[in-house]
């Protein structure tokens, strides 16, 4: 394939949208006198070194990230990688042990108690593996659950409940009892009970690792048009690649409890940080998460310039058959530009990978 260097890739050139939640240099270590490892020598000790030496595990460790309005950022890496400890800090259901979580610029770190349950009332709402519905409450008071707790009406919190049932496809279940509902519906009631408090954020704690597999490739359309509908930050742990590439607007990648690797999909396959992230990619098919922008590759004087046009971020799938039937090679066009040119070698090159 042409080298391209990570740096000339990105994706399309979409208005970059303010950072929601702005974490900077957060830890959370497990143990004996854990706020005297960050900042300080035992912080640079590999995970086996600081249990040995300090009796600690850094499960979170110098985390610096943005997170952006209204963009599905996923926390992807093997198991004990720290993704569930991270999230946690993020809503204090695990308390940091160092650094700053900004959230619209207030750190809630520093939040006290009612502030810190205000915050979580209204601007966060959760979706978890185990749904975390109340067995004994009907579906619409589920819910509701979370309007009734904020001392919403009745008849407004049965409005809106009804309301996101709808949306999430249960309409008519409002009265079911959720253990007479299918795991994939009972997600679904998650689902509508994390809208319907109308979050600033919503987090996902691997919520679909329990369904399976039809089940959850449902899910995650379901999630996908549901984001496009209500277009809220998503904020979504998995340690499936095929679940974050098809999720994640960005990807990022943790091992060892650090941040090994932040990018889109397209990067993170197409431009792995380390080995542990090429080895985490190597099974993907390229041609279906790359886009043209990685193989064109620059016109010569010789080139037709008369061959169709595409985008640079077409997918390269999308792609194939427009460029293998052209007789000349198509040229990769943005805003009028000539970015440059893909031919049947380089597709061909990609899909006998
Ligand atoms: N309460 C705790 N006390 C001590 N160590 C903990 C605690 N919670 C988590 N850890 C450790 O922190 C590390 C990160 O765990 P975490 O659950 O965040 O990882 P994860 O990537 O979410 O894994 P999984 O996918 O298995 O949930 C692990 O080594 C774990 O053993």
């Amino acid at each position: 394939m042409t080298a391209t260097s990570p740096a000339e890739v990105s994706r399309p050139a979409a208005p970059e949208e303010p950072v929601v939640l702005d974490v900077r240099g957060l830890w959370k270590v497990f143990g004996p006198r854990a706020e005297r490892v960050p900042g300080s020598a035992l912080a640079e000790l590999s995970r086996a070194e600081l249990k040995e030496r300090a009796g600690c595990v850094a499960a979170v460790r110098d985390a610096t990230f943005g997170v952006r309005q209204g963009e599905v950022f996923v926390v992807m890496g093997l198991s004990g990688s720290g993704k569930s400890t991270l999230v946690r800090c993020l809503t204090r259901l695990v308390e940091p042990t160092a650094g700053e979580v900004l959230l619209d610029g207030q750190d809630i770190r520093k939040a006290g108690d009612k502030e810190l349950r205000e915050i979580r009332r209204h601007r966060f709402a959760m979706v978890f593996q185990h749904f975390g519905l109340l067995p004994h409450r009907r579906v619409l008071d589920n819910i509701a659950y979370g309007l009734e707790i904020r001392g919403a009406a009745k008849q407004a919190r049965y409005a809106r409940a009804t309301e996101m049932l709808d949306l999430v496809g249960l309409s008519g279940y409002g009265g079911s009892y959720p253990d007479e509902l299918s795991g994939g519906m009972q997600q679904r009631v998650g689902l509508a009970r994390a809208l319907a408090v109308d979050p600033e954020v919503l987090f996902f704690d691997e919520p679909f690792s329990a369904l399976d597999p039809l089940i959850r490739r449902d899910m995650q359309q379901e999630v996908i048009r549901l984001h496009n509908e209500v277009g809220k930050t998503m904020i979504f742990i998995t340690h499936d690649l095929d679940e974050a590439l098809k999720l994640g607007d960005r990807i990022m990648v943790m091992r060892d409890g650090a941040i090994v690797q932040i990018g889109t999909p397209d990067q993170v396959v197409g431009a792995p940080a380390d080995d542990y992230v090429r080895d985490f990619v190597s099974e993907v098919d390229r041609a279906a998460v790359l886009t043209l922008r990685w193989i064109m590759r620059p016109p010569r004087d010789d080139d037709p310039q008369d061959g169709p046009e595409l985008g640079p971020d077409v997918v390269i799938k999308d792609a194939a058959r427009t460029v293998l039937r052209a007789d000349r090679p198509v040229r990769v066009v943005a805003g009028g530009e000539l970015l440059g040119v893909v031919t049947g070698a380089e597709i061909l090159e990609v899909i006998a990978e």
